[in-house]
């Protein structure tokens, strides 16, 4: 609702209440025309403010209303009834002004906005642009580049930086609605044409055209493939272009193409997930709003390369002691040398000084008797993360809680090393740690609640996004990505080259196709994987193991030293060891065809459709198993993961959700399409909860909780 009160006997005073964050919801606006309409209608009242309760001006449209039928005044009529009005509004903007708070704002005649509030347009990342005439307004008050610039990235800004823009009219530090009553009283019968952003002519640019062509090719090359940010730059145009009544009606058009777009709810879908992983649970029946976390204020890091190091830094940034331990004196003096300029660096962008004084060094793994919780980042090998976890349990004060970064090994085995396995889990972070905002934390069959819910309690503090997922080979992320690999060496083995394969998966969205991504990871480390999985084994039948088709060409590639990026060659040939520059490599066209030729094999024609399905059907398959397993609680947090850990296009939602906007039976009929092609890939076998999930009748991505629940129930 929209509460109206009068203070200092001539002041309406409209605060916004709709918890969490003052959204525009139906009744919000109701709440606004009618408090409005009675302020302008009060003889004594000579000014308005709008504010929002409990120190939120307004976090936008109530998203949670998109999709469901329109009820209550649409927004653009009541910020066209607000803007004319004869007395003087001023917007009163503490915590937040978004979206549609921003042009609630907008459509004020003054803007006063408390230092701390942030303000932004983040309309593009919900697949829409400001279409509540944010897109027309902004360009007029503070310019063409600068409008641009907010409304394609969505970017929040400072008080400062709003103020420094001309967004607002003056920052206060004190009590913003008491500042804004005094403005709007001051500035009370003064004349208001000046005020009416509507009525602004677009600030002229010379080089209108050049500026729209760079702002296009821009968005372009960072939306793969996002209609959004080309919209918005379209609607930016207008506002540049056109007169703003026929602006407004580009600003409609180009919004009713988003509005019920694929992209637009899969982004949607993408905002609830990333909060709803927050609501954990486990098999078990443990919960995130049953479990306490216990505060962690002393945390310790062992081994310093490159995980470690960022671990370190995100741990530090966020204001936590760390003690940061390497057992080799040089490595750690290089550690010490990369983290303090990480942090050196990171401050600085972000204009505070660096929190160097957060970390200590040390060699001697006895340092970290005293700390809350330890993270170890060692070399992935088993053998050493047994070993190091025996020391920590017997140099760590009762109760500390010990973390594993592994991204993939037994968590429960590792737990067996210590007397107290219930303090033990897994804290997957993602390379590089201290700027990737996903973290894995994956609970052994022992890990207590508190210890899980202590470790996503540390994720947040530290700017994560956390998903709690449940022990097996690989947890969610890299159990999902196998498959995915595993046919995309099929792909070559059956006449593909990596180009091709990898343009096929960059044109559906992903930063990098599956060979680029494996050079740039490198190939040793998924070879060691196999090793210890007794995959590469001299004298084994080449392309198969353990009864099933196999790949053997990666081995093949490392034993010829070829580990991507970091050698110079992988998939792909790079100028130099380290350049990120890939270029198609002769020599591996060669490979291959020598390699089929060896084997039998005869090089066919493969379409994108192909390599889209194998590719991306087998790890969805892979997740419904996951779901079935109860190895992850839901779609969202899978797709949480992939979007956030594994760039798979934000503006498909994720894997899981990407399956129920295909189609579940066409997911299931394709697959087994495929399996009966290659029976020897058990990966491409459609698993039962598809099969369920089908034969239910396709419920939605949001009820597929209660299939999952049944198939639980009859385990
Ligand atoms: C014609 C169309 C006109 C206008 C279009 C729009 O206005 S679209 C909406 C534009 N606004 C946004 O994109 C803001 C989205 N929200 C956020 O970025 C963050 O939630 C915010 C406001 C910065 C607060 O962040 P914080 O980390 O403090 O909290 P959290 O994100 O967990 O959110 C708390 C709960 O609030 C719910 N919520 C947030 N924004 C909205 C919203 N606009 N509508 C409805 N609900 C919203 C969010 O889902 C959380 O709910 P919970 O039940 O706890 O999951």
């Amino acid at each position: 609702m929209a509460q109206y009160t009068r203070i200092s006997g001539s002041v309406g005073l409209i605060t916004l209440k709709n918890p969490p964050v003052n959204a525009l919801s139906a009744v919000v606006r109701q709440g606004i025309v009618d408090s409005v309409e009675r302020a302008l209608g009060e003889p004594e009242v000579k000014c308005l403010v709008i504010c929002g309760q409990s120190g939120k001006f307004c976090g936008g449209a109530d998203i949670r209303e998109f999709g469901k039928k329109m009820t209550g005044p649409p927004l653009i009529p009541v910020f066209h009834a607000i803007e004319a009005a004869a007395k003087p509004v001023v917007a009163a903007i503490e915590g937040i002004a978004l979206g549609g708070g921003l042009e609630l704002a907008l459509g004020c005649h003054y803007r006063i906005a408390h230092s701390k509030a942030k303000l932004g347009l983040p309309e593009v990342t919900l697949g829409l642009l400001p279409a509540a005439a944010g897109s027309q307004r902004l360009p007029r008050l503070i310019g063409v580049p600068a409008a641009l610039d907010l409304i394609t990235t969505g970017r929040h800004v400072t008080a400062a930086e709003a103020l420094q823009l001309g967004i607002v009219d003056q920052v206060t530090d004190h009590n913003t609605v008491d500042a804004a009553v005094k403005f709007a009283l001051s500035v009370a019968g003064q004349s208001l044409d000046a005020r009416r952003i509507s009525t602004f002519p677009c600030p002229r640019l010379s080089n209108l055209d050049a500026v729209f062509e760079a702002a296009m090719q821009k968005v372009r090359q960072a939306a793969r493939g996002a209609i959004a940010p080309v919209a918005c730059v379209q609607a930016v145009r207008a506002a540049a272009t056109l007169p703003y009544a026929q602006g407004l009606e580009r600003e409609k058009e180009l919004m009713a193409t988003l509005f019920t777009s694929g992209q637009a709810r899969a982004l949607q879908y993408s905002f609830f997930a990333q909060r709803a992983v927050g609501r954990w649970s486990m098999p078990s029946g443990a919960r995130w709003d049953t479990s306490k976390p216990k505060p962690i204020r002393k945390a310790a890091v062992i081994g310093l390369g490159t995980m470690g190091r960022g671990i370190t830094v995100g741990l530090a940034q966020a204001g936590l002691s760390v003690v940061a331990v390497e057992t080799q004196e040089k490595q750690l003096m290089e550690a010490k040398q990369a983290v303090s300029g990480m942090l050196e660096r990171g401050a600085k962008k972000r204009g505070v000084s660096p929190p160097l004084g957060n970390i200590s060094y040390s060699s001697n793994i006895k340092t970290v008797g005293d700390v809350d919780l330890v993270i170890e980042a060692v070399f992935e090998d088993m053998a050493l993360k047994k070993e190091v976890f025996q020391q920590l349990s017997a140099v760590c004060r009762p109760g500390t809680f010990l973390c594993t970064n592994t991204s993939g090994l037994d968590i429960d085995d590792l737990a067996s090393q210590t007397p107290n396995p219930e303090l033990v889990v897994g804290m997957h972070f993602f390379a590089p740690a201290h700027v990737m905002k996903l973290l894995e934390v994956v609970y052994g069959p022992r890990s207590s609640p508190q210890a899980v819910a202590t470790a996503m309690q540390l994720g947040k503090v530290i700017g994560k996004v956390s998903v709690a997922v449940g022990n097996c080979q690989g947890f969610v992320g890299n159990r999902m990505l196998s498959p995915y690999l595993s046919q995309a060496n099929f792909l070559l083995e059956e006449g593909a080259t990596p180009e091709f394969v990898d343009q096929v998966l960059e044109e559906f969205g992903f930063a990098m196709g599956a060979f680029r991504m494996s050079d740039l990871s490198g190939l040793d480390v998924g070879w060691r994987v196999r090793k210890a999985a007794g995959l590469v084994v001299p004298g084994k039948p080449a392309r198969m193991r353990q009864g099933c088709r196999y790949s053997p060409l990666g081995d093949l590639l490392c034993e010829q030293g070829r580990f991507g990026q970091k050698t110079g060659s992988g998939w792909y040939q790079y100028d130099k060891p380290g350049s990120r520059v890939a270029k198609p490599d002769p020599w591996l066209h060669s490979f291959l065809e020598e390699y089929r030729a060896r084997h039998g094999l005869v090089a066919r024609r493969i379409d994108h459709q192909e390599v889209l399905e194998r590719c991306l059907y087998s790890l969805i398959n892979e997740g419904f198993r996951i779901l079935e397993e109860g190895i992850a609680a839901g779609p969202e947090d899978i797709d949480v993961i992939y979007v956030l850990g594994y760039s798979w296009p934000r503006h498909r939602g994720g894997p899981m959700f990407y399956a129920d906007m295909v189609g579940l039976t066409r997911v299931l009929e394709r697959l087994e399409f495929y399996h009966q092609a290659h029976p020897d890939v058990p990966s491409l076998q459609p698993c039962n909860l598809l099969r369920k999930l089908v034969a239910s009748g396709t419920p939605p991505i949001h009820r597929w909780r209660e299939v999952i629940k049944k198939v639980h129930s009859q385990l």
